[in-house]
């Protein structure tokens, strides 16, 4: 929930080349802005190769050589400019977890200790004790317990290793976290509970996400505000409800029409709808015109003007 109307996160104008100069480059994030509010969940979906992962990264500080314009601040400081205690403190307050916990944790480690990692890093354990007790509350909190404490990953499920991928993310007390496809790998009975302990999270600790995925059925559930990107721009933004209730970029509503139906009725009835990529490449002057309040997509202003007219 947006709890405060702060700005912990803000992209403004944001482009990334990668390769820049070279024949391979590639412009991976066109001109994107958008802000996270501390305490929301904001969810960036589209199709693979989009950029979806490049902004997380982008946001930790782990692609700033390949920035060609534009600025990403935290907590009102521009990240790149971070350095010494500042760049320190940074690091622990955004966090990552991933997609695939299985290749993220270190197979050779035993849990106690890649749990521990980033206490062992910032130095926030007292003593060899105080570092226990700490991993102990931690695998608590993600519903693992003492015995689990002297395995090793490969001996737990995949729900399991994300919750170790998660208590690890958690074990320096940051404020944001860029969960990357955090769910893709599980099993679809597991994503529930995953999606579910993280939401328990950020109740209790204010956390603010960065929640990326390519599949949208499980965003909606998690994110207060969603940004539809599509070959590295965002061409909508809106609260969760505005994006799947009333989604108006037609990338969106293609997006949305590949939603399996869990229902059988209404999944031999579902068409889905081809998007023709026109509207992005005729060379028109586009930017994210304010449809309604707080739902912006990507248009011209006579297209602007038509997305109001059809929804009065
Ligand atoms: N380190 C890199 N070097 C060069 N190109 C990269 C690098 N990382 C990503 N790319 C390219 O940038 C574009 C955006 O990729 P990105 O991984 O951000 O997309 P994505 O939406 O997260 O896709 P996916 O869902 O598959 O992870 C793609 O064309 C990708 O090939």
């Amino acid at each position: 929930m947006v709890e405060n109307g702060k700005k912990l996160v803000e992209l403004k104008n944001l482009n990334l080349v990668f390769n820049k100069g070279k024949r391979n480059a590639n412009k991976a994030i066109n001109n994107v802005s958008f802000d996270i509010y501390e305490g929301e969940t904001f969810g960036l979906v589209g199709e693979s190769g989009s950029g979806k992962t490049t902004i997380g990264r982008a946001i930790l500080k782990l692609y700033d050589k390949d920035i060609e314009s534009g600025e990403i601040l935290f907590n009102g400081s521009d990240v790149r400019k971070l350095k010494g205690e500042n760049l320190k403190h940074f690091r622990s307050e955004a966090q990552m977890i991933f997609q695939d916990p299985q290749a993220s944790l270190n197979g050779r480690m035993r849990v106690k200790d890649v749990v521990a990692e980033g206490i062992d890093v910032n130095h926030l354990a007292k003593d060899a004790q105080d570092r226990t007790a700490q991993v102990e509350n931690l695998l608590q909190l993600v519903g693992l317990n003492h015995d689990h404490l002297t395995r090793y990953p490969h001996e737990f499920s995949g729900g399991q290793r994300q919750r170790i991928g998660i208590a690890r993310a958690l074990a320096v007390k940051p404020k944001f976290i860029v969960a990357d496809e955090p769910i893709s790998a599980l099993d679809v009975s597991i994503q529930a509970q995953v999606v579910n302990l993280l939401k328990d999270i950020q109740a209790q600790n204010g956390l603010t996400y960065l929640f990326i995925a390519h599949d949208l059925s499980m965003v909606k559930y998690i994110s207060d505000r969603i940004g539809v990107m599509h070959w590295g721009k965002i061409l909508e933004i809106g609260t969760s409800d505005d994006v799947y209730n009333h989604p108006i970029h037609p990338y969106t509503k293609s997006l949305l029409s590949s939603i399996p139906s869990p229902d059988p009725i209404s999944e031999r009835e579902r068409t889905p709808i081809v998007y023709d990529p026109t509207d992005e490449t005729d060379g028109q002057e586009r930017e994210m015109r304010e449809i309604t309040p707080g739902h912006f997509v990507f248009s011209t202003e006579a297209e602007a003007n038509v997305y109001r007219q059809h929804l009065k």
